[in-house]
């Protein structure tokens, strides 16, 4: 292993791809490893320091937030406001988006960055895997002035990056810029992270389904269906199903065995769960690059024009197959295509 390239290597060895040549993308990219192995030094040891838990504040979205949940925040805050390596961030954990103000008050870069510092919070007092997820826009409005919204505000497939980091049985960073997918595993005795999964794909097809079935009563009559084909003994069916909980371990562990992964509108969640900018963008972009679909049951997710930072949208992502297939069942119910009108 250690004779693979390290990711800091990788990064360099690929800059020809990045339209940047200042190596501002670079430095962006390993300020997020570094703050992944700050973040992983605390994960995995949670138990035995005082990291367990909800960190008695909710966030803008009304959900309780772990105190995991703030600590990775800080840490992916901190690591990238200190390094003036971003002009600007936008977190599931902030309210509202984050300009950075360089030392002088002005900011030459032009990278912004949309992170999810802690995915599958549920899962964290239950030692159950968990995420970091983030995604990295080129800004559209004029370098060194103030950062917008607009900048936040952009449709997935202007994405220059995207990654996660997945806190499991090993870590794990696996991310694109446009040229594949790449994974990096972490050896924690060197501190370094090596490429062990290069050119990652989703198979064509596979026999893994997650979804919270808990939730089913509440699903639209598409989803329905969709899940009776899955669980149909004909042909290689039933499928599996396996669902974490944590959308990172779930995308990861589908991406490569096959699967699809499914958070749909339902009567409880008119738009869904999860959030369009920090989590369905950048697990859209991955996907696409290894070979896989995301949409919205409709609609290609990175097409969708983002409204608000916040927002949410229903997921489909995975194996093609599979994704083509829920979206036939989806195609019969075109009503269900409206969630946004249902304000
Ligand atoms: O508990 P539910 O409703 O099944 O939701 C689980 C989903 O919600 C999430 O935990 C949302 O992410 P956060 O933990 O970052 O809020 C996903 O990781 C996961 O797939
Ligand atoms: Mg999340
Ligand atoms: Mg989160």
């Amino acid at each position: 292993m250690e004779n693979n390239l390290t990711l800091g290597e990788f990064i360099i060895e690929n800059q020809k791809h990045y339209k940047s040549t200042s190596g501002e993308f670079s430095r962006l990219l390993s300020s997020i490893k570094l703050a992944a192995k700050i973040v992983n030094y605390k994960v995995n040891k949670a138990g035995l320091v005082d990291i367990l838990g909800d960190a008695g504040d909710v966030n803008i979205q009304g959900e309780d937030q772990k105190k995991l949940d703030v600590y990775a925040n800080d840490v992916f805050m901190q690591t990238l406001i200190n390094r003036e390596i971003a002009c600007g961030i936008a977190s599931e954990e902030e309210d509202d988006f984050v300009a950075i103000k360089g030392k002088h008050g002005t900011n030459e870069n032009k990278y912004v960055m949309l992170i999810d510092p802690l995915d599958g919070s549920s899962n964290v007092d239950v030692n159950v895997s968990v995420g970091t997820i983030f995604s990295i826009y080129r800004r559209v409005t004029p370098i060194g002035t103030p950062v917008q919204q607009e900048d936040f505000l952009q449709r997935g497939n202007q994405q220059v990056a995207a990654g996660y980091v997945v806190y499991g049985t090993s870590t794990m960073l696996v991310y694109t810029s446009g040229h594949g997918v790449n994974g990096f595993t972490l050896n924690p005795a060197i501190g370094s992270f090596y490429l062990s999964h290069p050119n990652m794909e989703f198979p064509k097809d596979g026999n893994i389904y997650s979804i919270n079935e808990g939730n089913y009563v509440h699903f639209p009559q598409g989803v329905k269906d969709y899940l009776k084909y899955c669980q149909e003994e004909k042909d290689d069916r039933p499928y599996t199903s396996r669902y974490i909980g944590s959308l990172v371990s779930d995308f990861h562990r589908n991406m490569i065995k096959g699967g699809i992964y499914m958070y749909p509108t339902s009567s409880i969640g008119p738009k869904g769960k999860l959030r369009l900018l920090y989590e369905c963008n950048p697990m859209a972009f991955l996907a696409e690059q290894a070979n896989g679909k995301a949409t919205d049951g409709y609609v290609r997710i990175m097409d969708l024009k983002p409204t608000e930072l916040h927002q949410r949208v229903p997921f489909f992502c995975g194996s093609t197959n599979m994704v083509n297939k829920a979206e036939e069942f989806m195609a019969k119910y075109p009503e269900d295509a409206k969630y946004n009108d249902l304000d």
